[in-house]
């Protein structure tokens, strides 16, 4: 494969004696991974579900190497938002920040969200995640597949980064910078990236870096936790960019992170020599099987007065051990604990933002919905109604393309409700539901968009709304009239009727 000339010799001087095995990397297979989403399942329950060949990755809890002819993005599952298609490495960035319901969490450079939506998994629906990004066309994906993971609680913005930090001084619990950047470590995945790297790419890369690193600390609380990472291998974008980091925000140290044998630890040779740089860790593709990459974990110094907390008072003191959801239980207790938490909170007051009458209409199709529902959080603007997340009231001048859940439009005294809205929603949650199996045929032509007769299944009732799933998991709405399912799945997420 093709590899700039400039590049070749940049990457003999860092590896020496390892470079020959580096080269012959780059001739080797790629690997396909998938992320389970553990706010629909367990990875328990997931390897018990799917008929694919899976192997697991062995760092990431809840990833897992595919084979490429099992192609899961055709699978019903995977319009299911049951897992997300991510190359191992990536898996590592989100792997690593621990996250836990109820803390506020940013990702600011989140677009398409492969990584946007472990956390939002992490949050299990309560707290806050605000994911950016500075491009129009990027955060389309991201919020297709924010939506498709069944996140509620998010604040989709597009905006630069100063901009945010104008909003959010220290607020964030956790915060994730996966920079943008020259994207070395993705060359054998994307040919195209080598050839369009030119040598100036790095350091220009390491400016912008340096810009949105600078205001992500700025939004980060005493005692929050960042992680930077990259795909590249340039030292200028990764271990010299930490380097920075630590001389100029004493506040920020590195720490370490749960380890895996096949990491290499940072370079402090490749930056100032600080030995520090070590807890960083470098993803070599002929170490591992996955892309290359960079991951560093930071904490922001404790002010003394959060001393006087106890840890189990602040969110941001918790320790890694206590938030990596590590099997099936834990990720029990984490959803237990969130559900106490959504009730503990929950005022059933009139909703705010909306009239009488559009609250009458919502009633009745929330008669079907047994989730807890807190109306002070429901909003209607022309007719279109969103749940609002907690924590971003009186936000402003900030470009955003979702502020919560999009729940559904009113139309006179109708409502309809919104694809997003059945991705968050359990099945047992709605009055009504279709269930296909995985192997029925029929779920294939609901996703492409097709009406379907249904008059053999059992479902709550006999007519109206029904929320269609694949063997117990939501994929959409469907309205059932006389034994036949009129199909609700929204036109621009169909199947392609010839894939
Ligand atoms: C490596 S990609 C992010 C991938 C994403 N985290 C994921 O896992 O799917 C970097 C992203 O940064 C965005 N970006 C570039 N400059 C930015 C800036 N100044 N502020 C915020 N985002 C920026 C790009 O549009 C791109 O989507």
């Amino acid at each position: 494969m093709y590899l700039p000339e400039a590049f070749q010799k940049k990457m003999k001087a860092i590896l020496g004696e390892e470079y020959d095995d580096f080269l012959a990397g780059f001739e080797k297979p790629r690997h396909y991974g998938l992320r389970v989403n553990t706010a629909k399942i367990t990875v328990e329950e997931f390897k018990e579900l799917v008929p694919f060949h899976l192997t697991q990755i062995p760092w990431v809890e809840n990833g897992f190497y595919y084979e490429e002819e099992d192609a899961p993005t055709r699978h019903p599952y995977y319009y299911a938002g049951l897992y997300y298609i991510q190359e191992p490495s990536a898996m590592t960035t989100a792997s690593r920040l621990p996250v836990g319901p109820g803390e506020r969490v940013l990702d600011l450079c989140a677009a398409p969200g492969g990584k946007a939506t472990e956390l939002g998994a992490k949050l299990f629906g309560e707290g806050l995640l605000v994911a950016n990004d500075i491009s129009a066309s990027r955060v389309k994906a991201l919020l297709k597949n924010i939506e498709v993971m069944g996140i509620p609680n998010s604040f989709l913005l597009n905006e630069v980064p100063a901009k945010i930090a104008e909003q959010f001084p220290a607020y964030f619990d956790k915060i994730l910078v996966d920079a943008p950047c020259s994207g070395e470590g993705m060359f054998r995945k994307n040919p195209e990236a080598a050839r369009v790297w030119s040598e100036e790419k790095p350091p220009e890369c390491a400016k912008m870096q340096r810009e949105i690193v600078k205001q992500a600390i700025s939004m980060l609380k005493p005692g929050g936790m960042m992680i930077y990472s990259t795909c590249t291998f340039s030292p200028e974008e990764n271990e010299q960019i930490i380097a920075w980091v630590l001389r100029e925000f004493p506040e920020m140290q590195l720490i370490p992170m749960k380890g895996y044998e096949g990491f290499s630890e940072g370079r402090p040779d490749l930056a100032d020599g600080n030995p520090e740089l070590k807890k960083c860790v470098r993803i070599w593709p002929h170490h591992m099987d996955g892309e290359g990459h960079f991951v560093a974990l930071m904490q922001k110094s404790r002010t003394p007065e959060m001393d006087d907390v106890s840890p189990e008072k602040s969110s941001a003191y918790t320790s890694e051990a206590d938030e990596e959801p590590s099997d099936h239980d834990d990720i029990k207790k984490k959803k237990k604990k969130a559900k106490k938490g959504r009730k503990d909170q929950k005022e059933r007051n009139e909703a705010a933002g909306c009239t009488r009458q559009e609250r009458t209409v919502l009633e009745s199709f929330f008669a079907d919905v047994r989730a807890e529902v807190d109306w002070k959080r429901i909003e209607v603007r022309k007719g279109f109604a969103y749940y609002l997340p907690e924590g971003v009231e009186g936000k402003k001048n900030l470009v955003f393309v979702r502020n919560g859940l999009y729940l559904g439009e009113i139309r006179k005294d109708r409502f309809e409700p919104s694809q997003a809205f059945a991705m968050v929603l359990q099945k047992k949650e709605f009055a009504s539901s279709i269930d296909f199996s995985a192997e029925d045929e029929r779920v294939i032509r609901y996703l492409k968009g097709e009406t379907v007769d249904v008059s053999d299944l059992e479902c709550g009732k006999e007519k109206g709304w029904q929320l269609v799933c694949v063997d117990g998991y939501p994929l959409g709405w469907g309205k059932l009239v006389n034994g036949t399912l009129k199909n609700k799945y929204l036109s621009g997420w169909r199947m392609k009727v010839n894939g």
